[in-house]
């Protein structure tokens, strides 16, 4: 079978987008690997279906595969490119969208110039729902990662995060703790594992080590996660960019109870068709 898609990116973090309301497919895990493999395949960190809403409530189901062909909760810069890609391909008119996830409904609003704006919803923080083997719920952690010991902040945002403040995010090496950390037994649906480096009050640089990728050029869950918990320990105000390897985000949190909001940009890199 032969089916159109389109390559995006959204602050460097790369994706496949298919879309399944107009296209009849049922992929598998494989086929997932084969199209994320940046040799054999097109080439993603994630790979994002489109497809028909489940309920009158919202205006599209929004499923999401990491490269390593595992299903996820929720990725943040998957959800600009999602909003720019059905209006774009006429799916609909709107401007602001509900989209059901796998980790909860999610509101989008498609600004000018190609930036969407995103609520997340309200990150959790119960450890018992993250899920991460802490007894009780606290600011921070200390996770045992071989021979050092690391404080860090877990956060869901629908899917997990594990969030260590760094001195200077660009001498830690991700290559090494990446794996470490998103395969710790604390942590038995695995964790996004994101390094923050404080700038000021309101900026932030940050590194993550994705759970079913690698290190990716950005990652928006992972962004609202790293200010979230700054917020929490008061090392940051209520609105920060965050500045990633790929590019910028804004990200604001009301605090307690509220959402999330995420603002950025989306790209389009190409479209074509590939043969499941
Ligand atoms: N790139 C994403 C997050 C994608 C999912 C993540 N790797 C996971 O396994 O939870 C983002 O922009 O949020």
């Amino acid at each position: 079978m032969i089916l159109k898609f389109t390559k995006m990116h959204g602050a460097g973090n790369d994706f496949v987008v298919i879309d399944l309301v107009s296209q009849r497919c049922k992929l598998r895990p494989r086929d997932f690997r084969n199209i994320a493999d940046r040799r054999f395949g097109v080439g993603c960190d994630q790979i994002l279906l489109v497809e028909p809403p489940g309920s009158p409530e919202v205006d599209f189901r929004y499923r999401i595969f990491n490269a390593d062909g595992g299903e996820v909760e929720q990725c943040g810069n998957g959800a600009r490119c999602f909003a720019r890609f059905v209006r774009e391909k006429k799916l609909t008119a709107k401007r602001v969208l509900k989209v059901e996830t796998a980790g909860g409904v999610i509101t989008l609003r498609a600004h000018e110039q190609h930036q969407v704006e995103v609520d997340m919803g309200v990150p959790e923080f119960a450890p018992a729902n993250i899920p991460f083997a802490a007894e009780q719920q606290a600011d921070s952690y200390r996770l045992a990662v071989a021979d050092q010991t690391f404080e860090i902040g877990a956060v869901s945002m629908g899917n997990p995060h594990a969030v260590t403040r760094v001195d200077d995010v660009d001498a830690m090496d991700l290559e090494d703790l990446g794996p470490q950390i998103e395969n710790h037994p604390d942590f038995p649906q695995r964790v996004n594992a994101g390094f923050m480096q404080i700038v000021s009050e309101n900026e932030i640089k940050l590194r993550v080590f994705e759970r079913g990728v690698g290190e990716t050029l950005a990652c928006g869950t992972g962004a609202c996660a790293a200010v979230v918990y700054g917020l929490q320990r008061g090392w940051l105000q209520d609105s920060v960019t965050v500045q990633l390897p790929g590019g910028k985000l804004s990200i604001s949190w009301p605090g307690d109870g509220q959402g999330v909001i995420m603002t950025g940009p989306t790209a389009v890199v190409f479209e074509g068709t590939i043969k499941i």
